[in-house]
């Protein structure tokens, strides 16, 4: 049985158990379930503080993880990011009071507050920068006022935290965050870096596990296009609407015209569906992809 680690609570939290549900997995039905067993998809879900995700993954206890980039990378911990999944992004960053810190330089013997102690230690010395880190557990935004640090590093989504602590960024984001898949090191690769076939039997399931995945980002950010066109206008027509591959073109009954069916990225379709308008393309119309398998 596959088992998959996913996030108890925290901004993660729900929209993995959303992605998984789409997916078609079994979830918690509530909040205080730390593991449930899934019999049809033959899976396992375990519960588990996001920051502790990582580390159990790379133990090799757990088959796959759901977490977020940044808390993979600050655990330093044996895993690998093998699928980002579009939600929870987030930038990594330093902030200080107004005046105080020009640029990363100028970290130089300050004190930076963060909850993220490896991500900030690798920084630092990556950047030659001599700087204490004090290890706080959240809300580090008050951390300047109170005294403890000069500086923090944290999580900036929307930045209203930072601004309604008066504080502003210092130099470039650290790090770009997201939620991700991650494997353990040692299933992503074989001693001579290959991917590994799956010992235990269990690499199908990871596999299947990814593909299913991936369909729901497809089905998330892409729409199916159907229209119909002159044949003089179909090859501009199908620039236009490429496919992943490549459109299905359907003869119609009036000769000369042809049906075509595409699929095209969510963001760009009512552009698209303007274009096509103006080449002479008419009965345009999306509708939503419910699930894919690519
Ligand atoms: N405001 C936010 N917007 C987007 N992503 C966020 C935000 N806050 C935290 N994250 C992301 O969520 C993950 C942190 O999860 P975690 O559950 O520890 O924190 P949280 O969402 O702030 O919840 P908590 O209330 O437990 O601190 C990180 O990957 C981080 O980048
Ligand atoms: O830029 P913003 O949109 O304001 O988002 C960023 C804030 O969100 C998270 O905090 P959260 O509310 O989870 O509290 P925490 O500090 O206790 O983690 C993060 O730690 C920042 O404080
Ligand atoms: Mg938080």
């Amino acid at each position: 049985m596959l088992r998959i680690a996913v996030p108890n609570k925290g901004s993660l939290s729900g929209p993995a158990a959303e992605m998984l549900h789409e997916a078609g997995y079994q979830q918690r039905r509530e909040s205080k379930e730390l593991r449930i067993v899934d019999p049809v998809n033959d899976v396992e879900f375990f519960y588990l503080r996001p920051r502790d995700i990582a580390i159990y993954v790379a133990s090799g206890q757990l088959d796959i993880g759901i977490t977020g980039r940044d808390l993979l990378i600050d655990s330093g911990a044996d895993a690998e990011e093998i699928l980002p999944l579009g939600f929870a992004r987030s930038t990594f960053r330093y902030a200080t009071k107004p005046g105080t810190v020009a640029d990363l330089a100028d970290l130089t013997g300050k004190t930076v507050a963060t909850s993220y102690e490896g991500i900030v230690a690798g920084h630092l010395a990556e950047h030659g920068i001599d700087a204490s880190v004090v290890h706080l557990d959240g809300a580090v935004e008050t951390a300047i006022q109170l005294g403890v640090a000069q500086v923090i590093a944290d999580v900036v989504e929307t930045g209203t935290s930072l601004r309604n602590a008066g504080l502003e960024v210092v130099g470039e984001p650290i790090m770009q965050s997201e939620a991700v898949v991650i494997l353990p090191r040692a299933r992503t690769h074989s001693p001579g870096g290959t991917p590994t076939t799956g010992a235990d039997g269990e690499e199908p399931k990871v596999q299947q596990f990814l593909r299913r995945l991936q369909g729901v980002l497809v089905a998330r950010t892409y729409v199916m296009m159907d229209y119909d066109c002159r044949v003089e206008q179909l090859e501009k027509a199908v620039a236009l609407t490429p496919g992943l591959e490549s459109p299905t073109v359907s003869p119609l009954h009036n000769e000369g015209w042809v049906a075509v069916r595409a699929m095209v990225p969510s963001k760009e379709a009512q552009r698209i569906m303007d274009d096509l308008y103006d080449i002479g393309a008419r009965a345009i119309l999306t509708t939503a992809i419910h699930a894919c398998r690519l």
